[in-house]
């Protein structure tokens, strides 16, 4: 069990990472209960694995719950949606000083997110992560959205969580494929800022898909350490530093937009093969040798991740994926930010990339392929 600071002046906020937290929640989160009836938006796939150790906790503290239910999937962090959630909430007489319960991954912790950023222009909210990728990066540091017909992410708010409970039993349910996308997002601190870490992931990777208990919470704390050092440090993204946790989403994002936001590709399988690129362009420019980039590669498919982009049949042009980067919320004056890495374990904010470079590096790897 650990429990990891997220320290914000005047809004620090604990991380705890651990087993049997569903069970006592209403118990941890007890300061932020103060009705006997609380809002839990839950994604259905959570509320049925989970929901009843959830609901008895409550229970035990002589609470009920209403539940609004979200169909799983990026779909649901829609307008239409976000718009749906917000009546849903206003309906419930839900306050200001009140706060929502968030259960499932990160489409739940991103819509409720934004949804209580907006409601009553800011209530409070709780994130019960019940995915991997939702554990070790969406439920801390407020960064909350939904998506539009222009691509990812693009209409949100910075609103932090009160309190995260990140209890890893919730994974023993999650199919094995959402496991691995999670794991791609484990893998980016590792690349961004942490070759010790990197190492043991090679080591140890199979371990934490696995399930056991101390790879699996080594994984989880150290990926939300990092995560919650560089939160504190430029919460709003505004200094450079939080926009290394963007590593492999410039082209990520990219890809996710060309396939549609479905299922052909998850947010975490995007993020590995835009890590893979990443890696290959900082070589492409000489930044690391070429070697060391194909490191990221083996590390991204040694589990089973997509490493090749030739694997996604996109049947689209370098300059088509440039296109979906120019909606990039890096993006700064005409010009793109890139993250990209001097060796693994160090990343940088490139500010001199050209775009139609990226297109034919695209274009080689595309044809490559
Ligand atoms: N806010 C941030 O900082 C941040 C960071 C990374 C990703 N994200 C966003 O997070 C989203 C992806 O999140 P995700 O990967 O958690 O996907 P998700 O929320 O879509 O969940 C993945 C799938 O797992 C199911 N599920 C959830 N918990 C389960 C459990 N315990 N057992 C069985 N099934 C379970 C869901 O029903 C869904 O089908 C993307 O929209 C991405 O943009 C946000
Ligand atoms: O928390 C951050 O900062 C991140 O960049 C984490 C990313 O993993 C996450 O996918 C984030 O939503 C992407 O940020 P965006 O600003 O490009 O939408
Ligand atoms: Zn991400």
């Amino acid at each position: 069990m650990a429990v990891i600071p997220v320290d914000l002046s005047g809004r620090r906020y604990e991380v705890h990472v651990g087993r049997g937290l569903l069970e006592n929640s209403a118990t941890l989160a007890s300061r932020f209960i103060r009705k006997d009836r609380v809002a839990v938006v839950a994604d259905e796939n959570a509320r049925q694995l989970h929901g009843e150790r959830l609901a008895q906790s409550f229970a035990a503290q002589d609470c009920t719950i209403a539940w609004y239910d979200v169909a799983p999937g990026e779909g649901s962090k829609s307008w239409a949606e976000l718009a749906r959630l917000t009546d849903w909430l206003l309906e419930k007489g839900t306050e200001r000083g009140d706060h929502v319960f968030a259960l499932g991954g990160g489409v739940v912790g991103d819509l409720t997110g934004f949804a209580c950023a907006i409601l009553k222009r800011g209530c409070g909210f709780v994130q019960l992560p019940t995915t991997l990728l939702a554990q070790v990066d969406s439920s801390v540091g407020g960064k909350t959205a939904i998506n539009t017909s222009a691509g990812k992410n693009l209409v949100g708010a910075f609103h932090q969580p009160a309190l995260v409970l990140a209890d890893l039993d919730t994974l023993a349910t999650l199919p094995a494929r959402e496991m691995r996308a999670g794991y791609a997002e484990v893998l980016k601190y590792g690349v961004l800022g942490d070759r010790v870490f990197f190492d043991w992931l090679t080591e140890n990777g199979t371990s934490v898909l696995a399930l056991e208990t101390a790879a699996l919470e080594h994984a989880v704390a150290t990926s939300v350490s990092m995560k919650a050092r560089i939160v504190a440090e430029d919460e709003r993204e505004t200094s450079g530093t939080r926009a290394l946790l963007n590593l492999g989403h410039t082209f990520g994002h990219a890809l996710e937009a060309e396939t549609g936001f479905s299922n052909r590709l998850l947010h975490g399988e995007g993020v590995a093969l835009g890590m893979v690129l990443a890696a290959r362009y900082s070589a492409r420019r000489g930044h690391m040798g070429p070697d060391e980039a194909e490191q990221v590669a083996e590390a991204v498919s040694a589990v089973g991740l997509p490493a090749d982009i030739g694997s996604l049949k996109l049947g689209c042009d370098g300059k088509t994926l440039v296109a979906h980067m120019l909606h990039d919320k890096k993006m700064d004056a005409g010009t793109l930010p890139f993250v990209l890495l001097r060796s693994i374990g160090a990343a940088f904010l490139a500010k001199d990339v050209a775009l139609n470079d990226v297109a034919a590096f695209l274009e080689k790897e595309l044809r490559s392929a």
